[in-house]
């Protein structure tokens, strides 16, 4: 590198910051290839470890200081608390909230101009919220999209545990149409992702605490 250039490094340049930035485009379209191939993605890492490990240790902390509220089942006025529906307790991400949810919602809005210049989805804006399922918590078989409100586009769960195993549950599981189940296990940097008006999916009960990000991209009303 010459003198030049060595001046007018900065971080945002640096070497390691554009092999970042290469690693993460990659990872961004190779997801919105699988899901036009399959409707639905997997990608592992990708969230890089330490805004993962952040991300983890915000969601905990809210929890333990009561933050989380029961999650509700449909919309506005018609939303109930429905244990027996779903049994995690959420907490809405904000801008400004956090440096990790700040680069956290960076990346999503990567993903958002991503999706819509390959697919032409008009997405608009993203939503999501922190979900702390406790040991034993489930969300039943469902579709993203409410009946009386279409912009819900594209589903994305990130999730947060370390070291998750098969033998602790807790899977998503997917129910493509005519096609086996899929399960996706919730280790910390891994996404999943799909259509939320198609894929019909569930979180199965875990034996351990499960922490996640689960986010929607949404068009503008009709
Ligand atoms: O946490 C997951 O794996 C999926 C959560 C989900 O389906 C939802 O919040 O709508
Ligand atoms: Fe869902």
């Amino acid at each position: 590198m010459n003198k030049a250039s060595d001046d007018t490094a900065s971080d945002d340049t640096s070497p390691n910051a554009i092999a970042d930035l290469a690693t993460g485009t990659t990872l961004i379209s190779r997801s919105i290839d699988s899901l036009v191939e399959q409707g639905w993605a997997q990608q592992d890492d990708f969230l890089p470890a330490p805004l993962s490990a952040a991300l983890a240790a915000e969601c905990l902390a809210l929890t333990e200081r009561g933050q989380l509220k029961f999650a509700g089942v449909g919309r506005g006025a018609a939303q109930q608390l429905r244990p027996d529906i779903r049994g995690d307790r959420i907490q809405w991400l904000k801008h400004g909230q956090s440096p990790a949810c700040d680069e956290y919602l960076a990346l999503m809005d990567s993903l958002r101009t991503a999706l819509n210049q390959s697919l032409y989805l008009g997405l608009e804006e993203y939503e999501s919220h922190f979900a702390y399922y406790p040991t034993g918590a489930f969300y039943q078989k469902h579709l993203d999209r409410f009946r009386d409100d279409d912009r819900r586009t594209v589903s994305v769960v990130i999730y947060l545990n370390a070291d998750w195993q098969a033998a602790d549950g807790g899977a998503l599981r997917l129910h493509p149409q005519d096609k086996p189940t899929e399960d996706i296990l919730p280790l910390a940097g891994r996404m999943a992702m799909f259509m939320s008006a198609d894929l019909l999916h569930e979180v199965l009960p875990a034996t351990r605490d499960r922490m996640s990000i689960a986010g929607w991209f949404r068009r503008r009303a009709n």
